[in-house]
C-alpha cells in the first residue's frame, strides 16, 4: 500500500551518523546517565535529524515518517524515569517549543504493557537501556502517552495496538490519506 509521494523514513534517535553515535550511546553504553543528560542527548540527536535529514527533505517536497520523536521524550524520561516531575516535563516542552519543525501528525499505537512486554520477549531481540525497565515504568510511560494524546487530540492520534497488523495498516493510511487531503498535499 503506496500513497504514490515520496517519502523519506528516518528513526529518533538516529538517522545520521552523529545521532546514531548519540544513539549507541543512550541505549547501549554502560554509563549512568541522568535523566536531563539524557534528555538534551535526545534533543541533540533530534535537532542533528532535523538539520541534515528532515528539514532538507521537506524543502525537497518530501514527507518524512520518523520512527518515534519528541512525544517519547515525554512519555520515558518524563513519566517514566521523571514519573511526571513537574521540572523535567517543562523542560522537555521548554526544548520542544525550541524545535523549528515538529510533526504535523503522530500515531500512538497502544497497547495494555502486559502485552507489549509478551510481544518484545517473543520478538527476541536484545533490550536496550530502557526497555529493560519494568512494568511500573511502562504503566508510567503509557499514562505519558495518554496525556499528551488527551491534551492534543487532533495532533497525535491513538490507535489500538492490540488489532491485527493488516488493520492497523489500513487505518493509518486512510488516517493520513484523509490528513493530507485536508492540508491539499492528495487531492480527496
Ligand atoms: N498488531 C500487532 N499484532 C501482533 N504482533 C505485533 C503487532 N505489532 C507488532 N507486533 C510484534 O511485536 C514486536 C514488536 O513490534 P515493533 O518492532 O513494531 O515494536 P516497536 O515498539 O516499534 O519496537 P522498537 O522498540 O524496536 O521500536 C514484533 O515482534 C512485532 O511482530
Ligand atoms: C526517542 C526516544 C526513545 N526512547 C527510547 C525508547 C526505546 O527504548 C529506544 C528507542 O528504540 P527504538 O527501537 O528505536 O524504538 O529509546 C526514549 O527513552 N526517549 C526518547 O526520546
Amino acid at each position: 500500500m503506496a500513497l504514490d509521494l515520496p517519502v523519506i523514513q528516518t528513526r529518533d534517535p538516529g538517522g545520521t551518523a552523529a545521532g546514531e553515535a548519540i544513539r549507541n550511546l543512550l541505549l547501549f553504553e554502560k554509563a549512568d546517565l541522568s535523566i536531563t543528560a539524557q534528555v538534551l542527548l535526545f534533543f541533540a540527536a533530534r535537532d542533528q535529524a532535523l538539520n541534515e535529514v528532515i528539514r532538507p527533505s521537506l524543502l525537497d517536497g518530501k514527507i518524512v515518517m520518523t520512527d518515534r520523536h519528541t512525544l517519547s521524550t515525554l512519555a520515558y524520561q518524563g513519566y517514566g524515569l521523571a514519573k511526571g516531575d513537574e521540572g523535567t516535563l517543562e523542560m522537555i516542552s521548554t526544548l520542544d517549543r525550541t524545535m523549528p519543525v515538529r510533526p504535523d501528525i503522530t500515531f500512538w499505537l497502544d497497547v495494555p504493557v502486559s502485552i507489549s512486554s509478551q510481544r518484545t520477549e517473543a520478538r527476541n531481540a536484545g533490550s536496550d537501556r530502557l526497555e529493560s525497565n519494568g512494568a511500573d515504568f511502562f504503566e508510567r510511560v503509557r499514562t505519558g502517552y495518554s496525556e499528551a494524546w488527551k491534551k492534543n487530540p487532533e495532533r497525535i492520534i491513538r490507535i489500538d495496538g492490540t488489532k491485527e497488523q493488516s488493520l492497523i495498516t489500513l487505518e493509518i493510511m486512510s488516517i493520513l490519506k484523509q490528513s493530507m487531503a485536508e492540508k491539499a498535499i492528495l487531492s480527496a
